[in-house]
């Protein structure tokens, strides 16, 4: 499978670049730049190997079976359409296409939003709960980075009907390469070296991409409350969920659902009581580990679910997708260990 990066000089675009390398079945023929076609990727990136040179945004430029759009939102639906009625398939990393509903999406992102028979074609990327249907997609809305985390941490719950369907508080942090390779004020050294910071608060783009799914899992669920903070980390998200259970429980119960639900979801690892995963477990590579507690005092559940943001929250889940979209095994190409520490 022959297969192009729009968007390679990005976090994300490189991310996929890394990954690809040892791809067995996948082979990278073009990667894409808007600003700096006939650069050398390893100028960009010195320590890249192979001798990609980037090409310029253009439909002629692009060649293979498919795309993966590592881009801002509004390029992402802009490039699309166009790609589609070329016959690519794509696999588009950006917010553009995972929300059904185009107010929904303009009213979050603040932007236009894209198509709407588009909209309907995409299907969501979470690889681990929508398989059959990226088996037999062209347009994959691959997942936000907070979304999987907290959507891989609290399907079980949600969809067993387990926690009382309001209430649910989610506390998020990022390391800054959720950002992207942009610099602004907000993401410099001074303004992120040990600082911690909440931003977007009730007004992140990604509550109504969280929102949606868990209402797919159980349409009694309530708004949640999703807070997102900045730390001074490079890459890594956590994601902790508080929720009420709808009836007394007890720790082993609940971890014997999550093993039972995750038993064939190579990716998704799930910790045994008392262990509870943090950023440095899945660094580099494309695992969800999940931890959980009970307090039987609330009567409270609290789900801790850590990601790489670059790798499970974005090019991993993108290549994880792909496989499932051309019938490989998904785990192929992605199988290396985290790094530690
Ligand atoms: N970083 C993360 O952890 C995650 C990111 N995402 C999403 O993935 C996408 C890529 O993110 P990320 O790689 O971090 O972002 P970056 O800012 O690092 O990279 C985005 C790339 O898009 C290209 N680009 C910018 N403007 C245009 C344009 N007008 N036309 C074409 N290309 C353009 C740029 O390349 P050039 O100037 O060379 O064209 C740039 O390198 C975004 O939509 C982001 O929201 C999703 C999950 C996690
Ligand atoms: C640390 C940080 O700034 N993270 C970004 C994640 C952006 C992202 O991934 O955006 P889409 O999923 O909407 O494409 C944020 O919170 O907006």
């Amino acid at each position: 499978m022959k297969v192009s990066i729009i968007g390679a000089t990005g976090y994300g675009g490189v991310e996929l670049v890394r990954l690809l390398q040892h791809h067995p079945y996948m082979r990278v023929v073009s990667v894409h730049s808007s600003s700096q076609a006939g650069v050398s990727l390893r100028d960009v990136y010195p320590h890249m190997e192979g001798s990609f040179v980037l090409r310029d945004l253009r439909m002629d430029d692009i060649e293979g079976d498919l795309v993966f759009l590592a881009t801002p939102p509004g390029v992402s639906s802009e490039w699309t359409p166009k790609l589609l009625a070329a016959g690519y398939k794509v696999i588009d990393l950006s917010g553009d296409f995972r929300l059904r509903d185009g107010s929904v999406y303009a009213k979050w992102y603040k932007r236009q939003a894209p198509n709407e028979e588009l909209l309907k074609q995409a299907v969501y990327g979470l690889t681990e709960w929508n398989r059959d249907r990226i088996a037999t997609a062209s347009l994959i809305a691959n997942p936000g980075c907070y979304p999987t985390a907290t959507l891989l941490g609290l399907a079980p719950l949600v969809i067993e009907k387990w926690i009382v369907p309001h209430r649910v508080i989610i506390d998020a942090k990022s390391g800054v390469s959720g950002a992207g390779r942009g610099v602004s004020l907000g993401v410099h050294f001074s303004e992120t070296n040990e600082n911690v910071k909440i931003y977007k608060v009730n007004t992140h783009q990604h509550i109504p991409e969280i929102e949606q799914m868990l209402c797919d899992w159980n349409e009694q669920m309530d708004p949640v409350t999703f807070s997102t903070h900045l730390i001074p980390m490079t890459r890594g998200i956590m994601a902790t969920m508080y929720a009420e259970a709808a009836r007394p429980l007890s720790l082993e119960r609940i971890i014997e659902l999550y093993k039972e639900t995750y038993k064939h979801c190579p990716f998704v690892r799930v910790r045994e009581a008392g262990s509870f995963p943090c950023t440095k477990d899945v660094y580099g590579s494309n695992y969800c580990d999940i931890g959980l507690a009970y307090d039987k005092r609330t009567n409270r559940i609290t789900v801790v679910s850590v990601i790489d943001n670059l790798v499970k929250g974005a090019a991993g889940q993108a290549v994880q997708n792909a496989n499932v979209m051309c019938g490989w095994d998904e785990q192929t190409g992605l199988t290396s260990m985290p790094m530690y520490p």
